[in-house]
């Protein structure tokens, strides 16, 4: 992260240089950069946080800049029209971006420059409201009332108001809950909803936050250009190029919008002062160059360089080494003994097409309870699974889950099963990259624990126990498959579920991490929750099972104790092969 006092020294010399050189020109360029770096700040929130690729933010400027001058051409102070175009704002993102979060990548991208061209079109036809393509003039009236000056020190003040607000608001927003909950969207949305996010409810909350502070700093734009017209309020290029500082300053960093603005704005203004009309068009070439130049050398952008080298730093104080990951480790003979009914699951139905995928399947799941579900690759089990946590509809049959109070509930989507205390991990690994191991359990940590504080810390003791303490600040992308493996329950354990349901966590992992993995099943289970593992290690299935079902073909064809039903004629044929009994004798 920049530290605070390159960031506090940027910030000042956006104020100071100007004052103290005083020329009108380089007034302008700093003017300029702060509302930039304000714009793309806006946008990061939606288009880095959340990883949805905006190019329709023009829509939000353009709505604040029309709103201002509209109602200060009847009379109305532009510090209101600045709250009123917020508010319009909103409402015009989230009814523009409730459908288009259906779309991903280029196709939400798409969308959103389609709603822009509508938006332009509507400021065209709408001629006694907005002046159509002839545009608005604002009247003249000066002073701070009317937030039009002669001096270029107020505007100079506004916009670096602007600014801060802006990014004291994504800074916030990035360190709390909600900016957890939207980089675990962007990175992996399942994952995210079996935590228990509102993926939706999040990014509809960050669009309104970003079009709210467009709104803003296009009210004030307008007043400082003086004049507005569709083609440059609602313009695809301005869209991108907002989008652009971001990329270039560090996607989805805080600060990277500002560093991407302070960067490119003088240049391109430079340009275009010196250059004038002999080489109009030339700052698109600039923010062109810049762009490749970024995406050949520095992927990450200006940010990610700044901390590649801080992390040099760092690293080189610390000794590296393998360290022993220290799992708890559990006393069979301390177990609670196994209770009365958490989880109960009767009938699922369920046809993908023309293949019955589960016929009929039911069981039951005691509390303290490890039930093992095994069969051969394509039996289905990841199909119950996903069943028994909101992620598929069944066709028919139910499952309920006995409540904390006691009560029993038919809880429908992964939201529902996560606040009823079913977790769940994913067959393949769906760790969120970008984020920290601490990071990763924190996001299941507020399911429970909405303060930042108490979350880390609920993280860093359930990392220690899942043998994940050493790798705490390390990014998850570099941990290997038994870390990601543990990682994936540690954030579910961060939950603190009080029925888990684990698919494969013990596939594609070394002897040493089975074995480890063995221990730290039966430590959570000592903790009273129950289990449901999907498991093809017979090892772990045959030391940690209570039951065992056994799936084939979507249908239950054995059930009992691990010792009976793998001496199942039925189940020796189907999945376990006689090699497996040969070598058990
Ligand atoms: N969304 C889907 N659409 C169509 N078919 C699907 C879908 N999901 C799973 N299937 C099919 O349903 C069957 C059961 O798949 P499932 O993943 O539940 O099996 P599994 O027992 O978990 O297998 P594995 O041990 O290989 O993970 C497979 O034939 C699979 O191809």
């Amino acid at each position: 992260m920049l530290k605070a006092i390159p960031l506090a020294v940027i910030l000042a010399s956006l104020l100071l240089i100007p004052v103290m050189v005083g020329n009108q020109f380089v007034y302008h360029i700093f003017i300029t950069i702060c509302i930039f770096a304000a714009l793309s700040t806006a946008w990061n929130i939606v288009g880095g946080f959340a990883g949805q690729l905006s190019l329709g933010h023009a829509i939000f400027y353009g709505i604040g800049a029309y709103t201002g001058v509209i109602l200060m051409n009847m009379g109305i102070s532009p510090w209101i029209g600045m709250f009123a175009g917020a508010a319009i704002a909103v409402v015009a993102a989230v009814i523009i971006s409730y459908p288009c979060f259906r779309l991903h990548g280029p196709f939400f991208a798409l969308a959103t420059i389609a709603f822009l061209e509508v938006f332009r079109v509507l400021a065209l036809h709408w001629r006694e409201l907005t002046g159509g393509a002839t545009g608005l003039m604002i009247p003249l009236q000066i002073g701070w009332e009317w937030m039009v000056f002669r001096d270029r020190l107020p505007q100079l003040l506004i916009a670096f108001g602007l600014l801060l607000l802006t990014l004291a608001i994504a800074w916030w927003i990035r360190s709390h809950r909600m900016g957890f909950y939207l980089v675990a969207t962007r990175e992996r949305e399942s994952a995210a909803l079996a935590a228990g996010v509102g993926t939706v409810r999040v990014r509809l909350a960050a669009v309104a936050v970003s079009a709210a502070l467009t709104a803003f700093v296009g009210t004030f734009h307008a007043m400082y250009l003086t004049f507005i017209e569709p083609a440059a309020m609602f313009s695809l290029q301005m869209s991108i190029q907002i989008a652009m500082f971001a990329l270039i300053g560090g996607l989805g960093t805080v600060f990277g919008p500002l560093l991407g603005a302070v960067l490119l704005v003088p240049i391109s203004e430079l340009a275009r002062g010196w250059l004038g009309a002999h080489a109009l068009g030339l700052h698109g070439f600039v923010y062109g160059v810049v762009l490749m130049l970024v995406v050949l050398f520095m992927p990450n952008g200006l940010m990610g360089l700044i901390s590649r080298f801080t992390k040099q730093r760092r690293e080189r104080g610390v000794s590296a080494g393998t360290i022993a990951a220290s799992a708890a480790t559990s006393d069979a003979s301390q177990r609670a003994p196994i209770g009365s009914d958490v989880m109960r699951v009767e009938h699922l139905q369920k046809h993908f097409g023309g293949l019955h995928v589960t016929n009929d399947v039911g069981f039951t799941l005691r509390e303290g309870e490890i039930l093992g579900l095994i069969g051969p690759n394509g039996a289905g089990k990841t199909t119950v699974f996903n069943m028994i946590s909101g992620f598929l509809k069944p066709d028919s049959g139910s499952v309920t889950v006995r409540a904390a109070d006691g009560s029993w509930q038919s809880p429908a989507t992964p939201g529902d099963f996560a606040t009823i205390g079913v977790g769940r991990t994913f067959q393949i690994v769906q760790p969120f990259a970008a984020m920290t191991v601490e990071e990763n359990i924190m996001v299941g940590a507020f399911h429970r624990y909405s303060d930042v504080e108490e979350a880390r810390e609920v993280a860093r003791e359930t990392a220690e126990r899942m043998g994940l303490g050493p790798w705490l600040h390390a990014e998850a992308r570099g941990l290997t498959i038994g870390g990601l493996k543990r990682l994936e329950v540690a954030r579910v354990m961060a939950m603190k579920p009080r029925i888990l349901l684990l698919d494969e966590v013990m596939a594609g992992i070394n002897q040493t991490d089975v074995r480890r993995a063995i221990d730290l099943m039966k430590s959570i289970r000592e903790s009273g929750v129950s289990i449901v593992a999907i498991e093809h290690v017979m090892q772990a299935v045959m030391s940690l099972s209570d039951r065992v079902i056994v799936l084939n073909s979507g249908k239950i064809i054995a059930e009992g104790e691990p010792r009976e039903v793998v001496k199942d004629p039925v189940v020796v044929e189907a999945y376990l092969g006689k090699e497996f009994i040969d070598a058990q004798a």
